[in-house]
């Protein structure tokens, strides 16, 4: 069934161009109000003027608020509410390049999004509804593409944003939610914005040292509409060229899981080196396998 857009209002941040306008025009063609934001004005009006053509001035206006600021945030949302009504989706998009240095990433999309998620908690949680989707990376999952320290800032700030994404569902299990709130992220591979055009002036260098396309704004406009399809809390969608959307599993917690049944295992079989690797992870995941497959078969032939 899905969370329903039709009738509803929505807050993207940087909005005015890139992944952010695309958002906009999905939502009110499906039938939701929006209130966008950015720090850039002269574009956001703009914007603003063409998307108030296409689908009505009652329905969509144009708010300047920087991120990473909380007036600016209590603003935004104090203006969509009295224009546009009760805000019950919120669209953490705003972003800048991994060049301008590891502060400003982690300013702008960390905290940002951290400013903007407490505060819907406290707006949406008082009618016990909503949605967030923050727009993360596919370098919030995966780290280290490139050699240079200096842009590793985009990464820590990605990175925070998936643990933020994925804290939702445990925090709050579903029938004693605090807030009726649920999260979850999209994770795009390189795409074809200004952003990524400002960083790399030739896409097509990417394209080669990778092998693999840039994907459109479209594409991963579309995302967005699957995520609210979907309406997974937690959830952490990788957007990649040419393959279906992949409701990417949380590794890391069951990585944890096992490794710590390793260390246990090994233990118990008196034996405890000073560190444990990958490998020895790996076989124990085979022999634990190994093991449920005959404890399975055994029980399915008494019960037969
Ligand atoms: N383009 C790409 O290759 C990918 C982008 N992303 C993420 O998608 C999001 C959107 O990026 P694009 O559409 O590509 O970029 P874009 O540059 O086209 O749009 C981003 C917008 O955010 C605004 N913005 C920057 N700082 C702001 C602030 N402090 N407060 C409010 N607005 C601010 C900019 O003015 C701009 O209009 C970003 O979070 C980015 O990290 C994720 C994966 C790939
Ligand atoms: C490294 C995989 C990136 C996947 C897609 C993505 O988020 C690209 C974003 C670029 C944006 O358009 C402008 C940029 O500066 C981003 C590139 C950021 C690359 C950081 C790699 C950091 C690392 O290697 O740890």
């Amino acid at each position: 069934m899905g969370y329903q857009i039709q009738g509803n209002v929505a807050i993207v941040t940087g909005g005015s161009q890139g992944f952010g306008k695309e958002f906009t025009k999905l939502l009110l063609k499906k039938g939701a109000k929006v209130a966008f934001s950015d720090i850039n004005v002269e574009v956001g009006r703009q914007t603003e003027s063409d998307l108030q053509k296409e689908f009505g001035k009652e329905n969509v206006i144009f708010v300047r608020a920087d991120v990473t600021n909380d007036e600016d945030w209590t603003s935004l949302w104090d203006e969509a509410e009295m224009k546009l009504g009760a805000v019950a989706i919120l669209v953490n998009n705003a972003g800048i390049g991994a060049s301008l240095g590891w502060e400003r990433n982690v300013d702008i999309m960390l905290k940002g999004v951290g400013k903007g998620t407490f505060l819907a908690l406290d707006r949406m949680g008082k009618n016990m509804s909503g949605r967030i989707i923050n727009i993360a990376s596919i370098a919030g999952i995966a780290s280290g593409f490139t050699s240079k320290i200096e842009v590793s800032g985009y990464t820590m700030a990605k990175h925070g944003v998936i643990g933020l994404t994925r804290s939702f569902p445990r925090a709050r299990p579903a029938p004693f939610s605090k807030y009726g709130v649920k999260a979850y992220a999209l994770c795009p591979w390189f795409a074809d914005t200004q952003l990524l055009r400002e960083e790399i002036s030739d896409l097509s260098k990417i394209e080669r040292s990778t092998k693999t396309r840039v994907l459109t704004v479209e594409e991963v406009g579309k995302s967005l509409l699957t995520a609210l399809e979907k309406d997974k809390d937690g959830a952490c969608y990788l957007i990649f060229p040419d393959v279906p959307l992949i409701d990417f599993p949380n590794c890391n917690e069951n990585l944890f899981a096992l490794s710590v049944a390793a260390g246990w295992i090994l233990k118990k079989a008196g034996y405890e080196p000073d560190v444990i690797g990958w490998p020895v992870v790996l076989a124990v995941g085979a022999l634990l396998l190994i093991i449920f497959y005959y404890i399975f078969a055994i029980l399915k032939f008494m019960v037969w």
